[in-house]
C-alpha cells in the first residue's frame, strides 16, 4: 500500500522560490521512483510578502492552524527589500515556529567534498558539528516596545526583553545530550555569555550542569559565545554538539555553515519533538535579494533540508540516498558560484537528481 504523506510547501521569498522548486523536483523523482512505496500529498501556500502587499498580513489569520493538518512543512525563506524584515520573519518564520512550538532547531554544519572550504584544517570532512538551537523563546521572545517616539528631542525608548525559563532551557538541553549518544564522539558544548547576561543565562548554564549529571557518559564542555566564535575556527576539532541559545546559534550556524563553504550548503529542521504538530525544514539561508530571480541560488541547503524531512517522515533510505547525492555532485566539481563554482540552481538539482540513481 502507497504511504502518502501531506506537505505544506511554503516558497515564500526571493531565492527561497527557486530553491523549494529544486527541492520539490528531488522530492518527486524520489516519489517516483518508489514503486509506490510512498507519495507526496502537496499543498502549496503563497504566504509571504506578496502576500503581505495584498493582504496586509503574511498569513492569513488561521494560517498557522491550517497547517497542523500536515505531515511536515518544506520552507524556502522569508524577507523581501519591500517589508520591513522583523515584519516578514515574525509574521511568516516565527509565526510558524512558535505556533507550533517547533522548539528544537537543529542545524548541521557539513564539510562537503570538492568546495572550497574556509577553514585550517588537514581534514575538514572528518568534522561532525551539529547545532541545535533554542527555537522557542531567548532572544527571540518578542517580548518588549517601544515608546515616547512623539518627544522631539531623540529620547525614544525600546525595550527588548529575553526570556529564558527552566523548562524551556531544560528540553533542549536534554535534546543535545540526546542527540550526542547517537553520534560519534557523544560531546555536548553549551554556549551562552553568562558572564555579562546574569540571569537567563546563568539560569541556562545551571539546568545544563544538573541534566549533564545524567549524562555520564557525554562529555561537556561550556563557552562563552564570543570566545566560541573563535573556537570555531581556531579548534575545530572540539566541537561536536553545539547547544545554544536561539540568537547565538542562529549567529554560530552562519559562522559554521561560511567556514564549510557557503550559506547556501546549509540544512536545518525545526522540530516539533513532541509531535503535537509537524515540524518544519528549511535552509539555514534567508531570502537573499541580491541573487533573487538570477537563478543562480545554491539549492543545496534546501535539498538537504529535504533530506532531514524525509528522515522525520520514517523515509531513512531515501534520506541518505540524498545526502551522497549531494556528495557526489560536489565532488564531480558540480557547483554553484558561491561555493567556487559556475553551475545554475538548476544544472545542480539536475546533477543531484542524476546521482540519485547511481
Ligand atoms: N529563515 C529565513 O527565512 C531567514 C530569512 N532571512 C531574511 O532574508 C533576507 C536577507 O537576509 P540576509 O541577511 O541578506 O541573509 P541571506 O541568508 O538571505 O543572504 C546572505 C548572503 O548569502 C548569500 N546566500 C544566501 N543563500 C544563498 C544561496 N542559497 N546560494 C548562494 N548564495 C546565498 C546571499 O546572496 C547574501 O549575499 C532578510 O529579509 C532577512 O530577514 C534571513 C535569514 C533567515
Ligand atoms: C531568522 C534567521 O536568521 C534564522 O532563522 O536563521
Ligand atoms: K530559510
Ligand atoms: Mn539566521
Amino acid at each position: 500500500m502507497t504511504k502518502a504523506f501531506k506537505l505544506a510547501v511554503i516558497p515564500g521569498d526571493g531565492i527561497g522560490k527557486e530553491v523549494i522548486a529544486a527541492g520539490m523536483k528531488v522530492l518527486t523523482y524520489l516519489e517516483e521512483q518508489s514503486d509506490g512505496k510512498f507519495k507526496f500529498e502537496s499543498d502549496y501556500f503563497n504566504w509571504g510578502s506578496d502576500y503581505y502587499l495584498e493582504h496586509g498580513s503574511m498569513i492569513p489569520k488561521n494560517g498557522v492552524e491550517t497547517l497542523k493538518d500536515y505531515d511536515a512543512i518544506y520552507f524556502g525563506a522569508v524577507g523581501d527589500p519591500r517589508v520591513p524584515d522583523h515584519v516578514s520573519l515574525w509574521g511568516l518564520r516565527i509565526a510558524i515556529c512558535q505556533g507550533l512550538d517547533q522548539w528544537a532547531n537543529i542545524r548541521p554544519v557539513e564539510f562537503l567534498p570538492g568546495i572550497n572550504h574556509r577553514i585550517a584544517h588537514p581534514d575538514p570532512e572528518s568534522l561532525n558539528w551539529i547545532l541545535v538551537r533554542e527555537n522557542s523563546e531567548g532572544e527571540y521572545s518578542g517580548i518588549g516596545g517601544r515608546n515616547f517616539s512623539a518627544r522631539p528631542d531623540e529620547r525614544e525608548v525600546a525595550i527588548q526583553s529575553s526570556i529564558f525559563t527552566e523548562h524551556g532551557c531544560e528540553r533542549i538541553i536534554r535534546f543535545a545530550f540526546d542527540l550526542a549518544r547517537t553520534r560519534k564522539r557523544k560531546k555536548v558544548t553549551s554556549v551562552t555569555k553568562s558572564n555579562a547576561q546574569q540571569y537567563g543565562m546563568v539560569l541556562w548554564d545551571e539546568v545544563f550542569q544538573r541534566v549533564s549529571k545524567e549524562y555520564p557518559d557525554v562529555e561537556t564542555d561550556q563557552w562563552l559565545v564570543d570566545a566560541m566564535a573563535a573556537q570555531f575556527v581556531l579548534n575545530p576539532d572540539d566541537l561536536e554538539v553545539v547547544v545554544a541559545s536561539n540568537l547565538f546559534a542562529d549567529i554560530l550556524s552562519d559562522l559554521g555553515s561560511a567556514l564549510a563553504g557557503s550559506l547556501g550548503i546549509a540544512s536545518s529542521a525545526n522540530l516539533q519533538i513532541d509531535k503535537r504538530f509537524p515540524s518544519m525544514f528549511e535552509s539555514v539561508h534567508g531570502s537573499a535579494p541580491d541573487i533573487a530571480g538570477k537563478g543562480v541560488a545554491n539549492p543545496i541547503g534546501t535539498i538537504a533540508s529535504a533530506a532531514l524531512m524525509l528522515e522525520d517522515l520514517g523515509l531513512q533510505e531515501e534520506a541518505n540516498k540524498v545526502h551522497e547525492a549531494i556528495r557526489r555532485t560536489t565532488a564531480q566539481g558540480i557547483i554553484t558560484r558561491d561555493i567556487g563554482g559556475t553551475s545554475n540552481t538548476e544544472e545542480i538539482t539536475n546533477a543531484i537528481i542524476k546521482n540519485l540513481t547511481l
